[in-house]
């Protein structure tokens, strides 16, 4: 983004910052455009499911539908395809950054970094770490020095490639998969290369359960991350419904954040997310389709989920406007889709808002394309139809999707 000026002289403009007439693209007065949404958390290989609805929670969805598909991406023909149909997904739906979780296959998820590359998305890419799985034995790494030799020729091919858009991520499934000393060994190759790490945390009552009886001696669950090293300002945490007070001080302390994962926490019937808590605590928030615990690809969806979670906990408040205990309504959760998952991510200084010097990811909304699927009348504010897109819009709406100011996607009509 060289410039933002809203003089209406176009002269003066290409005098000062020499453009040519081909390069101006004129928005019609139903268009705008808006920074590109951000997916802090979704599993790429778990696209193949999304809509499957199982009516299973967390721990017994795992182990009967994603532990056996993720288990398919050793075939990397296979990955191939499956990823390139989901990365494409995404990207018409406007995500021009997503922290991907892969599977445990160094060479599938090499794949689907390529992919990403190829396609034109800003992506962070986790080749997931596992030593430990009671629940699926034949979908785990086969020891921790082998778990940790795959993370680390997954970390130096992605360096070796040096692409400024797409960059490993640490990716220790969550503490029930791993070790404590597969996590520590992970930690240090975060620290090592300076790489971004993602995991979930408190997702679920049974696997707080468990995480509680599986570590006597930390405090509670974030003190088994804590423990390893693995929360830094780079940490992207899933989930984290049942955060105590204690918990949210020492992830805020860390410069970790939190992906809000609205619409999976209620699929698996996991929990409702206080937002608002995290955001009084100091913590980052961004938002994450988690595909396909949540059954969308589209940020437009956690925009609208992240509200009405936020509405359904204060159902039984004895609601009183003047007191700073409301809801968090669309402006806040379209924050968490743009500027609050970069901040997530550690990227704020490259996207999430249109600021001079950082790159231009952006999507081009048309709240009047011939499809679309709401109306808009002439009486309405720029605000409104926003939020109208915000609400019932969705990618036919989407012309198109810029990621470093490259069109990755065109809508328009020829
Ligand atoms: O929503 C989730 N999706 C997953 O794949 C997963 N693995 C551990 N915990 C998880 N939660
Ligand atoms: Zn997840």
């Amino acid at each position: 983004i060289c410039f933002v000026d809203d003089s209406g002289d176009l002269k003066t403009l290409q005098d000062e910052y020499r453009f040519n007439n081909n390069d101006i693209q004129r928005l019609k007065p139903s268009q705008f455009i808006i920074p590109g949404f951000i997916d802090s958390h979704v599993h790429a290989a778990q696209y193949y499911n999304t809509g499957c609805s199982p009516r299973l929670k967390l721990l017994d969805w795992l182990q009967a539908f994603t532990f056996p598909l993720e288990a398919k991406f050793s075939d990397t023909d296979f990955a191939q395809a499956a990823y390139t149909k989901a990365v494409m997904r995404l990207l018409r739906h406007g995500t021009t950054t997503a922290s991907y979780f892969a599977t445990i296959h160094t060479d599938s998820s090499l794949k689907l970094a390529e992919i990403t590359e190829k396609l034109g998305q800003r992506a962070f890419i986790g080749k997931v770490s596992m030593d430990v799985n009671d629940a699926g034995p034949y979908y785990v790494e086969s020891s921790l020095s082998v778990a940790v030799k795959n993370c680390e020729r997954f970390v130096n091919t992605m360096l070796k490639k040096g692409n400024p858009l797409v960059a490993p991520s640490i990716t220790p499934r969550f503490a029930l998969s791993c070790t404590g000393e597969l996590m520590k060994e992970l930690a240090v190759i975060a620290d090592r290369s300076k790489l971004n790490i993602q995991t979930h945390i408190s997702e679920n009552r049974e696997e707080c359960r468990l995480v509680r009886e599986l570590y006597p001696n930390s405090q509670h669950y974030t003190d088994v991350y804590d423990r390893a090293g693995l929360l830094s300002e780079k940490t992207v945490l899933a989930h984290g419904v049942y955060l105590h007070n204690e918990e949210m001080q020492t992830i805020s302390s860390r410069g970790s954040g939190i992906s809000h994962c609205p619409n999976s926490n209620m699929t698996l019937r996991s929990g409702l997310c206080n937002t608002k808590r995290l955001l009084q605590h100091g913590i980052d928030v961004g938002l994450g389709t988690d595909m396909s615990g949540g059954y969308s690809a589209s940020i437009l969806d956690a925009i609208r989920y992240a509200v009405q979670t936020s509405n359904i906990l204060h159902i039984d408040c004895d609601l009183d406007f003047s007191n700073e205990d409301v809801p968090i309504g669309v402006k806040d959760t379209f924050r968490m889709a743009t500027l609050g998952g970069a901040e997530v991510l550690n990227i704020d200084d490259k996207v999430g808002n249109f600021v001079v010097g950082k790159d231009f990811d952006a999507l081009v909304v048309d709240v009047s394309c011939d499809t679309t699927g709401f109306d808009v009348f002439e009486d309405e504010s720029p605000e409104d139809k926003i939020t109208k897109f915000l609400f019932l819009g969705d990618d036919r709406n989407i012309q198109d999707v810029f990621v470093a100011g490259r069109r990755v996607v065109s809508g328009a009509k020829e």
